[in-house]
This record gives structure tokens, C-alpha cells and sequence, in this order.
């Protein structure tokens, strides 16, 4: 048994779960995780079984000595990511960079919105910390926050995470494990934690004190974010063998080269696996418009305390809604609705149901909506398809 971690061509590098190396084989005792070069037994091929990076696998034929095998059975997926090609993913780990690039609002919910629609855990990080001063770090944090997210704020190059208690901002090297192993074990801070503190009488973060470490432990997690903004350092300062090339930042537009290429996971030590995902700066987000606001944790929150009216609400014009109002991303769900609308109708080929109204207009001048009768439901139909229907009934009754 074993997952697989890279895939190309024919070929997929299967890391074999911990008890499943033969002990005295070289491969340094029981714990240690052998990893075995494998092609794909043709008869899956045949019943249109295809490997993805991420599955479960079963590999017979190990020949230990030459580090190869072949997979002869793939398990049941407990999650498909179709862009990135990951299977059995259970965590996004979505990361920005609180500079160079800047973070643009817009692109982070187009982001945000893609993640959450994949269903899986989401957590947001914020890179780059090192590059700005506390205050305005605390400013994305507390609008995260508002966004309804607990962002992790980090900065790889100092292998530190930053977090806030009250007014006050404490720094943890959890991410430097030379230094301090305790990130990948143990949950929380180290000890000695330089704080700094801010002015101003801002809401105490209730958040519970969670590492980054903690949150990817025992998980598959994609990684997924801009390009250029330290999703590779990241992978690196984490699984220092994993080589991954890191891009410079180009100059002219704040973004980075398109430096990452094939879905590969890579091994914790905590256990769980990162896949590192190619970079792109626009996600599409194509989705039922009525789906869109469960995408936003700001709609779910007014929803589980709240009810609109209609259960169809779009929440934009509707009488007695509840997630209508005065929130920050309130704006952007409008502008997200309407483009999934058009990209719905567009795909669907006919107006959403809400659409379907028609207008009437009134004797005093003006115009009045009333929703269009479906068709084949209510319409009366017409007396010509009465007629032909009739036709059509006794010519079937002549035949019999
Ligand atoms: N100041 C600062 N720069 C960083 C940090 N982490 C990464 N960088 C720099 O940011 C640039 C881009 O880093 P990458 O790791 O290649 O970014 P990426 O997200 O993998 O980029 P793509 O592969 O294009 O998706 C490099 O020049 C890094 O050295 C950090 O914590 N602070
Ligand atoms: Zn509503």
C-alpha cells in the first residue's frame, strides 16, 4: 500500500506507507518510508482507471533492490481536485503575500471563492510578513477576520509566524525546524516569544492559538495562490529536500515567474503530505448562482443564525433577507453573482428561473414583472399542438 506522489509519462513515484517497507532491505528499518518507481498494470488502463498524484494504491511485484514496482489497484478517491490533478486532498491551504505582489481584494475572494468551492477544509495564509510593519499586518489580519477567516500570517524568509493576542503581536520561529523542532510536535508557540504592542483599544482575537504546523498535520493539503508569492520557499523551508526552484519576483509587475510545473506531494515529517500546485493568477469560477453564497463564510454565519424568506433567495432585491447589508464583501458577492449568472446561462443555455419574468406594462404607464408560466408545467398549450397531439393519439390507437 502506498500513495502516490509524482506522477509522469507512464511512471509514478509511489511512497509506500510506513509499515510496508520490508525491514532489513536496505531501506533503513520500519519507520523509514520507501519510496518505489512504478509503472500501471495495463488492464486498469484497459477499464479506464487513471492514476492521479494523491491515490491510494496497492503495488505488487516490489522488487526492493531496484526500488520499483507495479500498481495494480487504485482505492476509492475520498476527494477528485480536477485543476490541480490531486486526489484524496482534504485541506487547501491558500497562500497570499501580504506584499510583493500586493494583495488585491478582489483576486483574494476570486481565490477564496475557488477554494471553497472545492468543499475541502480552507486556510488562508499570508507570506511576506517581514515586509511590512506591525500595524498594517494587523490591519489584514482583523479584515480576514472580518472575511471570516483566522489568516496564518508567516514569513518564510524568517521561518516565523506572527500572531495576535489582544494588542499585542508575538512572533514564533515555528517554522525555522532547525531551530526548533517543537513546531512540528507540539501545538502552539515556543516559549520565548518577542511581543511587540500597538496602540489602540482594538477587539481581543479569540482565535485558538493554531501553527501552521498544526494545521497540516496528518493531512493531504494543496497549496494553491498568485504566483511569486513564496508558495516553493514555503515547501522548502518545510521539506528542506525537496528542491523546489524559486522564482524572482519580476520587477515591473510585482509577480513572480511561472515557476512551478508538475503537481508533485511531498512528504511531513508530522505526517500528511503538501502538493505544490502550479501558480495562476485568475481562477474561473464557474458555479450555480445559488451556490455562490455558501462560498462565503460571511453568508453561511447570517444564514445559520437567520433565514431569508424565500429559500431561493439570491439575497440582492429580495423582500425579508438577511444576508443583504452593510458587510464588507457584501458588494463583491453582488459583482461574483453576476458573473456566475451570465457564465451559468452561458453554459445552460437559458435564464436562471429568477430571470424568467416577464413585464407588463401597466395602464397608469410604468411596468409591471410577472413571472413567465413554465412552459410544459402550467402553459396551456396552444390549440395546433392540441390538434396534432389528437392526430398523433388516433393514428397509435389505428396501429393497435
Ligand atoms: N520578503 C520575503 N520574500 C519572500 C518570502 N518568501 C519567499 N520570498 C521571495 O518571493 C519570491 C517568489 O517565491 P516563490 O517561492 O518562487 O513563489 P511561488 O509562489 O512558488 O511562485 P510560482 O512558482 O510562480 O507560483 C522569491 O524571490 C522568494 O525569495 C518571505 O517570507 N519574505
Ligand atoms: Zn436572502
Amino acid at each position: 500500500m502506498g500513495t502516490v506522489v509524482a506522477g509522469q509519462a507512464n511512471f509514478y513515484q509511489v511512497c509506500l506507507s510506513p509499515d510496508q517497507s520490508p525491514s532489513g532491505n536496505g531501506a533503513g528499518g520500519e519507520a523509514k518510508r520507501m519510496t518505489l518507481l512504478c509503472t500501471c498494470r495495463a488492464r486498469l488502463k484497459k477499464i479506464g482507471q487513471k492514476v492521479m498524484v494523491g491515490d491510494r494504491v496497492v503495488v505488487s511485484c516490489p522488487d526492493w533492490q531496484g526500488g520499483r514496482g507495479v500498481i495494480s489497484e487504485i482505492l476509492p478517491r475520498k476527494t477528485e481536485l480536477a485543476r490541480p490533478s490531486i486526489a484524496n486532498a482534504d485541506h487547501l491551504l491558500l497562500v497570499f503575500a501580504v506584499a510583493e505582489p500586493d494583495p488585491d481584494p478582489v483576486t483574494l475572494s476570486r481565490f477564496l471563492l475557488k477554494a471553497e468551492s472545492t468543499g475541502l477544509e480552507v486556510s488562508l495564509c499570508f507570506n511576506k510578513c517581514d515586509l511590512l510593519p506591525p500595524d498594517s499586518l494587523r490591519e489584514w489580519y482583523d479584515r480576514m477576520r472580518g472575511w471570516g477567516y483566522d489568516p496564518l500570517m508567516i514569513s518564510v524568509y524568517h521561518g516565523v509566524e506572527y500572531r495576535f493576542e489582544g494588542d499585542r503581536m508575538e512572533t514564533s520561529p515555528t517554522l525555522n525546524l532547525s531551530s526548533n523542532s517543537a513546531g512540528l510536535d507540539k501545538p502552539g508557540f515556543g516559549e520565548s516569544s518577542p511581543s511587540l504592542t500597538r496602540d489602540g483599544d482594538r477587539n481581543q482575537v479569540s482565535g485558538t492559538a493554531n501553527s501552521l504546523l498544526d494545521r497540516l498535520r496528518l493531512k493531504t493539503t494543496a497549496i494553491s495562490g498568485p504566483s511569486g508569492v513564496g508558495k516553493s520557499s514555503l515547501i522548502n523551508k518545510l521539506i528542506p529536500n525537496s528542491h523546489l526552484r524559486v522564482g524572482e519576483v519580476s520587477g515591473k509587475l510585482g509577480r513572480g515567474r511561472h515557476t512551478t510545473r508538475h503537481v508533485e506531494l511531498f512528504e511531513l515529517h508530522n505526517g500528511g503530505f503538501l502538493a505544490d500546485t502550479p501558480g495562476f493568477n485568475q481562477p474561473e469560477l464557474q458555479c450555480d448562482p445559488h451556490q455562490l453564497g455558501n462560498y462565503f463564510p460571511e453568508i453561511r454565519d447570517r444564514l445559520t443564525k437567520g433565514k431569508c424568506q424565500f429559500d431561493d433567495c439570491l439575497h440582492r432585491e429580495e423582500p425579508s433577507c438577511v444576508v443583504r447589508g452593510d458587510w464588507e464583501r457584501y458588494p463583491q458577492y453582488l459583482h461574483f453573482l453576476e458573473e456566475a449568472i451570465e457564465a451559468w446561462e452561458t453554459s445552460q443555455h437559458q435564464p436562471l428561473e429568477e430571470d424568467r419574468l416577464k413585464s407588463k406594462s401597466k395602464s397608469g404607464g410604468g411596468k409591471q414583472y410577472e413571472p413567465k408560466l413554465q412552459s410544459k408545467k402550467y402553459r396551456r398549450s396552444s390549440r395546433r399542438l392540441e390538434h396534432q397531439n389528437l392526430q398523433q393519439l388516433c393514428e397509435d390507437l389505428d396501429e393497435v
